[in-house]
């Protein structure tokens, strides 16, 4: 947190303030897992996301555009100029938007919330898939599986297409909404794929621009948004590994740790060496993505 600066709100890893008419949004070094924000910090973790949501705008950028005015503090408002060190590359300055209080998911491969209830009655948001999948299926057509956004610390609640439609009050927003998520998501999933990367799903939130155009907001396609896998790891049938969690995932479930995800308790630090292997997977996963490397 940034005292000094109009805060409006936080997730779990990042904070977004008000600066005049238009917003920050800053991403924080914090990592979570098993639904915990861990205690110790990834460094440079923020840093490389923002980078990576900036490449993956510049990307999508014929298909949609998208609320960040700039992410170089350099073209910070003078009222920033104090905090300067402190955002250089894991800020960016953005449009304020009309937000769409949906939480617009896309999924390639079946996996978390959307096999549970695939699991339970063959469906995915209430659209019936095909039979004989199991947890890291591929999807022959990726699905755009909406939620709602849920409190902070809950799960989202996922929605069929006509329970958003109707909770929006805008069927054609909708329609809009599912098209343009689905194209982004395709675009990225077979950008991603050409580098060693599944993108098994991913969360997009738009917003409207004053005159009414839809845009493209938060972060996009990082492993914080998204399910990043190894694509030489992939075996359905089993939870795949994650591209940048698997480390910290393993030792917290290893004796090591002394943690059981079971019990109430917060999970222990991280061991440095955990810490810095995790760092070099979000780095590894930036450069791949980008063929830029990171300094
Ligand atoms: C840090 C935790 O909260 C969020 O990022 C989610 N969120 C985004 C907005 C938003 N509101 C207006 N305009 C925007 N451009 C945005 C964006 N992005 C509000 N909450």
């Amino acid at each position: 947190m940034i005292t000094g600066l109009n805060h409006l709100a936080s997730g779990k890893i990042r904070d977004l303030y008000a600066v005049g008419g238009d917003l920050l949004l800053v991403a924080s070094d914090r990592i979570s897992a098993y639904d915990y924000v861990l205690e110790s910090e990834i460094p440079d973790k923020g840093r490389i996301l923002t980078q990576l949501s900036m490449w993956w705008f510049g990307q999508l950028a014929d298909l949609v555009p998208n609320h960040v005015l700039t992410a170089d503090v350099d073209e910070f408002p003078a009222e920033l100029a104090p905090y300067k060190d402190e955002l250089r590359g894991r800020a960016m300055l953005c449009r304020r938007l009309a937000m769409v209080p949906v939480e617009c998911v896309a999924r390639g491969y079946l996996t978390g919330s959307g096999l549970a209830e695939y699991e339970k009655n063959g469906t995915a948001n209430g659209v019936p898939l095909p039979a004989g999948l199991v947890d890291g299926s591929r999807l022959d057509r990726p699905i755009f599986t909406p939620a709602m956004k849920a409190e902070v610390g809950a799960h989202d609640e996922n929605v069929t297409f006509e329970e958003m439609a109707e909770r929006t009050g805008d069927p054609e927003l909708a329609a809009r909404l599912k098209d343009l998520t689905l194209a982004v998501y395709s675009r990225a999933r077979d950008i991603a794929e050409g580098r060693g990367i599944l993108l098994a799903d991913t969360k997009f939130e738009f917003g409207r621009l004053p005159g009414g155009t839809l845009v493209l907001a938060d972060e996009v396609l990082t492993p914080d948004s998204s399910r990043f896998w190894p694509a030489d790891q992939w075996h359905p049938g089993r939870a795949q590994p994650s591209f940048d969690k698997q480390y910290v995932r393993d030792w917290l479930t290893s004796p090591a740790s002394g943690w059981d995800p079971r019990s109430d308790t917060p999970p222990p630090a991280l061991p440095e060496e955990v810490v810095q292997a995790t760092r070099a997977r979000y780095v590894e996963a930036y450069e791949r993505l980008t063929g830029v490397k990171f300094v």
